[in-house]
């Protein structure tokens, strides 16, 4: 992967969403650095999804506002690559052709894409799965093909919301660490949007705690294990150390009831 695409930084200042007179989130103030993956973490319906939106432009807050870099985003975001939990895919294109759907819309280099596409078809443990449909994937497969579409016009930008929601624990796992290799190369500006803890402590160097619907920041904590991380995450004392802390949060706010 290139170097070259860099975002310095995003900053959502008091951000805050309405649907209709429902409030959704906030207000919260997030600010990702560059270089930095940072985990949204918090329970079903606190606003994560709405948050990663209106962070790459693509819902307007209802208060608020974000900048990139410093100038205000009054329109969505470009520089990005976005994963969601359903792969969505075309089913009528090949893998190796929804990758390159984003060299076709964005009018970049078919030659360069191509290369880059099947670069990562490589480090993301797709060789061979080019000229497939997705019907002819497994569910982890589609998930790396989205996320090579998402990478292959090297954004400076990673946006996931809930990537591996739809995976078994196992395929999760191995995700889990194929993302975080791939975004060791490279040092994007990732947001992953997740319910879990282990892979917000797995992935992150810091993870932002939300409270329960509407969604404010309760908590953010800087995880300092070293990296690449391992597949059990409980051989670091350190780990128990985030996930009870993380833990305790939710049961004070009644995310948790255990007896
Ligand atoms: N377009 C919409 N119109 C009305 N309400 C919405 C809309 N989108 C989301 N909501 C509501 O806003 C709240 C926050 O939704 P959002 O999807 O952002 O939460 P989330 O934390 O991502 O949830 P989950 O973890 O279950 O995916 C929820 O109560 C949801 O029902």
């Amino acid at each position: 992967m290139k170097h070259d695409s860099r975002c310095r930084s995003i900053v959502a200042s008091n951000v805050a969403k309405n649907y209709g007179d429902i409030l959704a989130l906030g207000p919260v103030n997030v600010k990702i650095d560059e270089g930095e993956f940072v985990s949204v973490l918090g329970p079903s319906g606190c606003g994560k999804s709405t948050l990663m939106l209106i962070i790459a432009g693509l819902l307007e807050p209802t208060v608020g506002f974000v900048e990139v870099n410093g100038k205000l985003l009054e329109s969505p975001m470009t520089d990005v690559g976005v994963v969601f939990q359903d792969h969505l895919l075309l089913e009528f294109r090949t893998a190796i052709q929804n990758v390159l759907l984003q060299q076709e819309v964005r009018g970049l280099d078919r030659k360069v894409s191509v290369q880059r596409a099947k670069e990562l078809f490589k480090t993301l443990g797709l060789t061979g799965a080019e000229e497939r449909y997705p019907r002819q994937l497994s569910g982890g497969m589609q998930q790396r093909v989205s996320i090579a579409r998402a990478l292959v016009h090297d954004p400076a930008v990673l946006l996931m919301d809930e990537p591996f929601g739809a995976l078994d624990i196992i395929s999760r796992t191995q995700m889990r660490h194929d993302l975080e290799r791939l975004w060791m190369e490279s040092r994007k500006s990732v947001v992953f949007i997740t319910h879990s803890i282990e892979e917000a402590i797995g992935l992150s160097d810091r993870i932002i705690v939300m409270s329960n619907s509407p969604g404010r920041i309760v908590e953010e904590i800087r995880i300092d294990l070293p990296r690449p991380r391992p597949a059990y995450l409980g051989k670091y004392p350190e780990f128990a150390k985030f996930a009870d802390e993380i833990y305790k949060t939710f049961e004070a706010l009644g995310v948790y009831h255990f007896k």
